[in-house]
């Protein structure tokens, strides 16, 4: 059995992973962390995991880490990279679903995140976690940087594009909506119920921290210099993302070569669904699956492809995601204890 740990266990994410984690076959839950709510039974404060997660609370202070076999930190950007140093050199594995790991240039982090970095001596070694693009270094890695949520609809969508030099990179476009949950279970005067539901809103347009990362990974895919505009959207329900992306062709292809780019791409990795060319995903489809669904559309058959991505920003937008490292890194089936079906309406 993996011993795991969390930290960070009362917010979304690590709610999240807790769900998932509690019916994985091959885990046992060894220590979850809360700064506040230190000894309190993790059932006393979900209810859903009565019966399944017989732990309790300990502060990060308290809690021995130091005997798991990988500790998910489930924490606002700097916490982990306070704790990683330690670990690694006990030997225990990370995955950080926060940013601490995901820029590989300092000074990047420093400049969008408004935190000093302070462990750069791991910058280098981390490892992106987008296993369907990353897989083989994820199964060797330590500490892996669990994408963002944006991030990994923008990747999906726009890399097979780029792989194959068919779009211009200077004139990407993601047009993204996020679910409420994404800001995570702080309290905070813009996800109260009066003020996010009933309401629609862009927000970060003048630059979202997820642009960077975004854009450093698809430079990854192509040659050319990469321009992408970015622009998130807070929308009145709870779980779910979709991502409406804009890429301009440079080359002539028909849209069965393009339904077929996508769908070789994508043939060995069973959580994205490649759906008939000119489908319509709903974010329902993925709610509290691992599965991130997409679909092309050329209109009017012009040289503007459209790619349409969903997918729940808590599960394969965060802890389903970083399940499915766990899994690799641990020479398991990838999909080992994230087969929910989504749940529907
Ligand atoms: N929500 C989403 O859809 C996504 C979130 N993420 C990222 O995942 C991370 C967690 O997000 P989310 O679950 O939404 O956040 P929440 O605000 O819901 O939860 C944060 C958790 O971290 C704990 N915590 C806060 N500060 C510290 C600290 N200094 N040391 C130790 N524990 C701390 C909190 O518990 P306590 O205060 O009791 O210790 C709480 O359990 C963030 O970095 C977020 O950016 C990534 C992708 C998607
Ligand atoms: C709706 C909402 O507020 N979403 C968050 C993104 C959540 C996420 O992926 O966060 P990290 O990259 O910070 O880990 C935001 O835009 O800040």
């Amino acid at each position: 059995m993996i011993k795991v740990g969390i930290v960070g266990g009362t917010g979304y994410t690590g709610v999240e992973l807790l769900r998932l984690l509690a019916v994985h076959p091959d885990v046992q839950l060894t220590a979850i962390t809360s700064r506040k709510e230190d000894g309190l039974p993790v059932a006393d404060m979900f209810p859903s995991l009565r019966g399944v997660v017989d732990l309790a609370f300990s502060s990060p202070d308290k809690a021995d880490l130091t005997q798991c076999d990988v500790v998910f930190f489930a924490t606002p950007h700097g916490v982990a990279m306070a704790q990683a140093p330690a670990l690694l050199a006990a030997g225990v594995k990370v995955i950080d679903l926060a940013a601490d790991f995901r820029l590989k240039d300092q000074a990047t982090f420093e400049k969008w995140y408004k935190i000093p970095h302070t462990a750069p001596e791991l910058i280098e070694e981390a490892v992106y976690g987008l296993p369907e693009l990353n897989r083989e270094d994820i199964k060797g890695a330590r500490l892996i940087a669990n994408p963002g949520c944006y991030p990994t609809t923008m990747q999906l969508g726009f890399v097979p594009l780029l792989k194959a030099g068919l779009v211009d990179a200077g004139s990407l476009i993601a047009d993204c909506k996020s679910g409420v949950s994404g800001a995570g279970r702080k309290a905070e005067i813009g996800t109260l119920f009066s003020e996010a539901s009933d309401n629609f809103k862009a927000y970060g347009v003048h630059g979202h921290r997820h642009t960077p990362e975004t854009s450093a990974q698809l430079a990854r895919y192509t040659d050319q210099k990469v321009g992408l505009i970015f622009t998130p959207h807070l929308v009145p329900m709870i779980r779910g993302m979709h991502a409406t992306l804009y890429a301009r062709l440079t080359r002539d292809i028909d849209d069965a070569a393009l339904q077929a780019l996508f769908e070789d791409t994508y043939k060995d990795s069973q959580f994205v669904d490649v759906m008939p060319f000119g489908s319509h995903p709903e974010t329902r489809s993925t709610r509290g699956s691992n599965m991130l669904r997409l679909a092309l559309h050329r209109p009017e058959g012009g040289n503007t492809v459209v790619i349409l991505v969903v997918q729940d920003n808590l599960v394969k937008g965060a802890s389903g995601q970083a399940v499915q490292c766990m899994n690799i890194m641990f020479g398991l089936d990838e999909a080992t204890g994230l087969k929910q079906v989504a749940l529907l309406p």
